[in-house]
């Protein structure tokens, strides 16, 4: 195949093309999210009830823990408290443990900031003040750190403990646990004790030492991506199944005692500790335009808000916006953000009306809700851009939206053949977000199936390959594709709510899938312009894609090519440039079959690898079977 390459750019390629989407769907709380105490705060659980102790363990018999609806609660926000009951004479270790989210990763001589709230029903004698141990624990019992409080005899209002606990020794596990106890035995007030504890957490390191912040090794793993935005807070995790449980931004902002949490899309209950500001400030620390989300009037439990009855969510909508962009000496929301340390606001271009508003019901409310939000919002704001998420093909929507996010979920195969679909797309102004694109199943009859029916538990490294294709569409499109992102970014191993996932983790360990290298590849390697070239074969039977771009300042250029074929492919590139260099660098991700998938079994199976070759302004490459490859050279 000769590819006869252009010497004049047809297009920019936006700066915005490749990001990043987030929902916590199994990758906010237990994740990206810093907290290592799983179910931290009680929140949206049922007193009372086995499920509501979720990853809470009692750690001697004598004891029981139970957790209620507390007469005096830490806050409005926080109702919920665990009572530790040691009965008279009790002796030994008593108290409770927390099993993370599937482990807690403990790496020695680092810092862990513990913290938590108790109280006592009612005041004791100072005979009797207990002390309350806090250790790390690993799965052999060895404590690895210990904190000791002396309990305040009169501590009947809620009283913050804090300590800083480091592990003398790494564990060989994550199956560790912070457990919390009081020594029996005479100190224990001779008609037995009650405490009542909240919001317990622990905290690691985070990334870029933020309060509040991020799992330092997920985040350095999506910095490695460079995206240049982040879809949030999502994805049907926005949604809510009714009004109610929509996602509520005042409710993930501000103090954590203030955060009531809420049941999430997903099947479990999201802290909120990952709220809006921290969304933000995490864009602000990758350098990544936030795409934020406003919700609209649709939950997926099929109801749709509409008319007057919108209004109120409209102004939540403006609030939300203002929160993110507005001047706090005129605006409250933004005055709350300069409150929290943030007086300027951060940059914003595109927000989303809702989202995936083409299922059930939605598509029957949205022209309505769309027209109602973005006439308010467009007043409100007139610099800001709008994004649809209906379907292009209908509801008709006024006004006629610049931009929609289109989603596909599909088979590797179908990514491989598919890479010309934006090159029959009119160009009328319109431009698009391929907000959430994956190759999910090798079952284009049942996509969302189980693994039994063909769905994919790993990306594999046809899907890469098949995502790859299809993204040189995105760059030979550039001119109307402006932004897309590989959908989900990020799933917990021991309990996610789908796959494939762009990463996957555990407690311990993130794994960068095969996806996730082409994500890399693409984003790192960008280009600001896109030079035509010999078009590939856009038949069901075209196996190989390319795309070409340039650096415009250095001149450099890029050449990145798609093989799904099961056999290599001889190429020849003519490049009509006078001083193209001898060598160039090629990045290539391959390996033994497409069925290759980086697992926590085997992270690195696929991984790409950087070789030099020759290069000049005529020279041949054959791209390896089932390969994605990225050649830089320089031209001047
Ligand atoms: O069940 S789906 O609608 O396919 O869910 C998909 C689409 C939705 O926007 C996102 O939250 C989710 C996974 O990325």
């Amino acid at each position: 195949t000769t590819v006869s390459v252009s010497a004049s750019a047809s297009h920019a390629i936006p700066t915005t093309l490749y990001g990043a989407m987030f929902e916590d769907i199994s990758s906010g709380d237990g994740g990206l999210y810093g907290e290592l105490l799983q179910n931290r705060a009680f929140q949206q659980v049922t007193p009372n009830t086995t499920a509501a102790l979720n990853a809470w363990v009692p750690v001697s018999d004598a004891v029981s823990i139970d957790v209620i609806a507390d007469p005096f609660p830490l806050s409005a926000a926080l109702p919920n408290s665990l009572v530790l009951t040691i009965p008279p004479g009790a002796t030994g270790k008593l108290g409770f443990a927390n099993t993370g989210y599937w482990g807690i990763n403990l790496v020695e001589n680092t810092n862990y900031a513990a913290s938590l709230y108790y109280r006592l029903p009612a005041s004791i004698s100072n005979a009797e003040i207990p002390v309350l141990r806090m250790e790390l624990v690993a799965e052999d019992g060895t404590t690895l750190a210990a904190h000791i409080t002396q309990l305040r005899a009169n501590a009947t209002g809620w009283t913050q403990v804090s300590a800083v606990l480091v592990p003398s020794l790494t564990p060989p596990s994550t199956a560790n646990t912070l457990v919390f106890t009081i020594e029996g035995g005479a100190v224990v007030a001779p008609a037995g004790l009650q405490v009542h504890f909240a919001l317990l957490s622990l905290f690691p390191p985070t990334f870029r030492g933020r309060a509040n912040g991020m799992r330092a090794d997920i985040a350095e793993t999506l910095l490695e991506m460079r995206p240049a935005f982040f879809r949030f807070p999502g994805g049907n995790n926005l949604e809510g199944q009714t009004t109610a449980t929509r996602w509520q931004w005042r409710n993930t902002v501000g103090p954590l005692t203030e955060r009531p949490g809420r049941v999430g899309d997903w099947g479990y209950v999201n802290t909120d500790g990952l709220g809006l500001l921290e969304y933000l400030l995490w864009c602000e620390d990758l350098e990544m335009e936030p795409f934020m989300a406003v919700w609209d009037g649709y939950s997926l439990g099929g109801t749709s808000v509409t008319g007057a009855a919108l209004d109120p969510f409209i102004a939540e909508a403006i609030d939300q916006i203002n929160f993110v962009i507005g001047d706090p000496a005129t605006s409250e929301p933004a005055a709350l953000r300069a409150s929290l340390g943030h007086p300027e606001p951060f940059p914003l271009t595109f927000v989303e009306i809702g989202n995936e508003d083409f299922v059930g019901q939605a598509p029957g409310t949205y022209a309505s809700r769309w027209n109602s939000f973005v006439t308010n919002l467009t007043a409100t704001f007139p610099q800001l851009h709008f994004m649809a998420t209906s379907h292009t093909s209908g509801p008709v929507l006024t006004p006629t939206p610049q931009h929609y996010d289109n989603h596909v979920y599909q088979t590797p195969n179908w990514f491989a053949t598919n890479s010309f679909m934006y090159d029959s797309v009119p160009r009328n102004g319109m431009t698009f977000f391929e907000g959430e694109y994956a190759a999910i199943s090798l079952n284009s009859n049942n996509l969302f199936g189980t693994p039994a029916q063909g769905r994919l538990l790993w990306p594999t490294l046809a899907s890469a390959v098949g995502e790859a294709a299809f993204m040189m569409g995105f760059e030979r499109n550039a001119d109307i594709v402006f932004a897309a992102s590989y959908a989900p970014l990020l799933g917990h191993v021991n309990d996610s709510q789908w796959t494939p996932n762009l990463v996957g983790f555990d407690a311990g360990n993130v794994i960068k899938s095969t996806s996730f290298h082409v994500q890399k590849l693409f984003s790192t390697n960008r280009g600001d312009e896109y030079l035509p070239s010999s078009l590939p074969d856009s038949s069901a039977s075209g196996t190989l894609a390319w795309s070409v771009t340039r650096w415009s300042d250095t001149g450099e250029l890029i050449i990145k090519v798609s093989n799904s074929a099961a056999s290599p492919a001889d190429m020849a590139f003519v490049l009509p440039f006078a001083n193209v260099s001898r060598a160039g660098t090629a990045q290539v991700l391959t390996g033994a079959a497409g069925t290759d998938s980086n697992t926590p079994e085997m992270p690195e199976l696929v991984a790409p690898v950087t070789t030099v070759i020759p290069t000049g302004a005529a020279f041949n490459y054959t791209a390896p079977a089932v390969s994605v490859t990225v050649i830089t050279l320089t031209t001047q």
